[in-house]
């Protein structure tokens, strides 16, 4: 049987990457997301299990050292990373898996699995991105300048992606990574790729 596709969805943070995530979830149900641990304290309204793993640093640490993760990343003073066995089992059953991930780690998936579909969503504009963040109203002022200032570097990887997307509306960009996700699927797989 086919493998399943390995989606990658990133950005900079105040995107929209969650929110067109959990958009492009509701209209493919069948699409399969791999949920992170985090050693980031749990929102109003989070679950554990259903938007993150939450962990303590003790516990992700671990993690790290049985080597569980896929990769992960440390972001703006938490840990974040992927859990592997459900990304690999998610694969090998022929489904496909969606990572809503941060930059850094999006590149080391990349690194295991170049075969993977590299997502890029940009903003409109910068300004747009702040008022995004601000908006959201999840994060104090010193969070929300140290995320402004960590996208704009994350802005420079861009060219290391397979697509770029761009966030304007969110029925937009979701049939835009509808179209993308669909078009992976009817490429011709040449015998080195498989
Ligand atoms: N590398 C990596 N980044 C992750 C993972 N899970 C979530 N992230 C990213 O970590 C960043 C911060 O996430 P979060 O604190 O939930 O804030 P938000 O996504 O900006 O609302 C975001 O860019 C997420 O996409 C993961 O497993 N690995
Ligand atoms: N296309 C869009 N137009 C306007 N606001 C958006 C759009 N996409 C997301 N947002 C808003 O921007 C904020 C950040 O979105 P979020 O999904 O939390 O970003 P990320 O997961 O990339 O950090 C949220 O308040 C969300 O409602």
């Amino acid at each position: 049987m086919a493998k399943g596709l390995l989606i990658v969805l990133s950005g900079p943070s105040g995107v929209g990457k969650g929110t067109v995530c959990n958009e492009l979830r509701a209209r493919m149900p069948k699409l399969v997301y791999s949920v992170s641990a985090t050693t980031r304290h749990p929102r109003l309204g989070e679950e554990n299990g259903v938007n993150y793993f939450f962990k303590s640093r003790e516990q992700f640490m671990e993690m790290i050292e049985k080597d569980q993760l896929l990769e992960y990343a440390e972001y703006v003073g938490n840990y974040y990373g992927t859990p592997r066995d459900f990304v690999e089992e998610t694969l090998e059953s022929g489904r496909d898996i969606i990572l809503e991930i941060e930059v850094q780690g999006a590149l080391k998936v990349k690194e295991k699995f170049p075969e993977g579909v590299f997502v890029f969503l940009l903003p409109p504009s910068l300004d747009e991105l702040k008022d995004r963040i601000q908006g959201r109203g999840t994060e104090n002022q010193a969070t929300i300048d140290h995320r402004m200032s960590v996208a704009a570097d994350e802005m420079r990887l861009l060219e290391q992606y397979d697509y770029a997307v761009v966030n304007d509306e969110i029925d937009h960009a979701c049939r835009r990574i509808e179209a993308i996700i669909t078009a992976e699927h009817c490429k011709v797989r040449k015998p080195a790729d498989i």
